[in-house]
């Protein structure tokens, strides 16, 4: 099985947050792809993947710069594989109260109105805390996947 980490992000904590996982889960699955969303369309779902959204807010609760096509491009495509499953890392700051995380959750609706199922809830970071998001996502993905390979596996043995 093959995970691949879409990275949404301004000053590159989201980023570092992938990287640490891609390093730190190695043991539990080999094949781990780290994507930046520059560019991207809903083809980049294509591929036989358990698929992992990680990324920032920006502004009043938007999606960073670099996520912003991939984030529309969504819109624009109603036909979306049903088969797609994925989480969510929503890197945030509870400064801003009334828009917390939500770049990760703004992905999160898209995709569940698009057809994809989710795996596990949207893990937030709140950066106003002082825990390093690449501890604490890592620990986090740690037990995602404890629950999202049995499902892709099903999914394979299904299929
Ligand atoms: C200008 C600016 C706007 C932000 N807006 C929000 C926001 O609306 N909601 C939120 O939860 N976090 C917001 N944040 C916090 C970032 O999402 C948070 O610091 C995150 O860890 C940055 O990750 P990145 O380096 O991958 O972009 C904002 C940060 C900045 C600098």
């Amino acid at each position: 099985m093959k995970l691949k980490i879409l990275v949404g992000t301004m000053t590159s904590t989201a980023d570092y947050v992938a990287r640490a996982i891609q390093m730190d889960c190695a043991d539990i699955v080999e094949d781990i792809e780290v994507v930046m969303m520059d560019g991207q369309d809903p083809s980049v779902f294509d591929e036989d993947a358990l698929y992992l959204i990680c990324t920032s807010t920006y502004g009043s609760g938007d999606v960073p710069d670099n996520a912003r096509a991939l984030y529309e491009s969504l819109d624009a495509q109603p036909k979306f594989p049903g088969n797609v499953k994925y989480g969510v890392i929503a890197l945030g700051d509870r400064t801003y109260m009334q828009t917390f995380c939500f770049g990760g959750q703004k992905f999160d609706e898209r995709l569940q109105g698009l057809g994809a199922q989710r795996i596990g809830e949207v893990w937030c970071h709140d950066a106003s805390a002082g825990t390093m998001p690449e501890e604490l996502g890592t620990a986090w993905c740690r037990e995602w996947l404890a629950e999202a390979i049995p499902v892709m596996q099903k999914q394979a043995a299904d299929a």
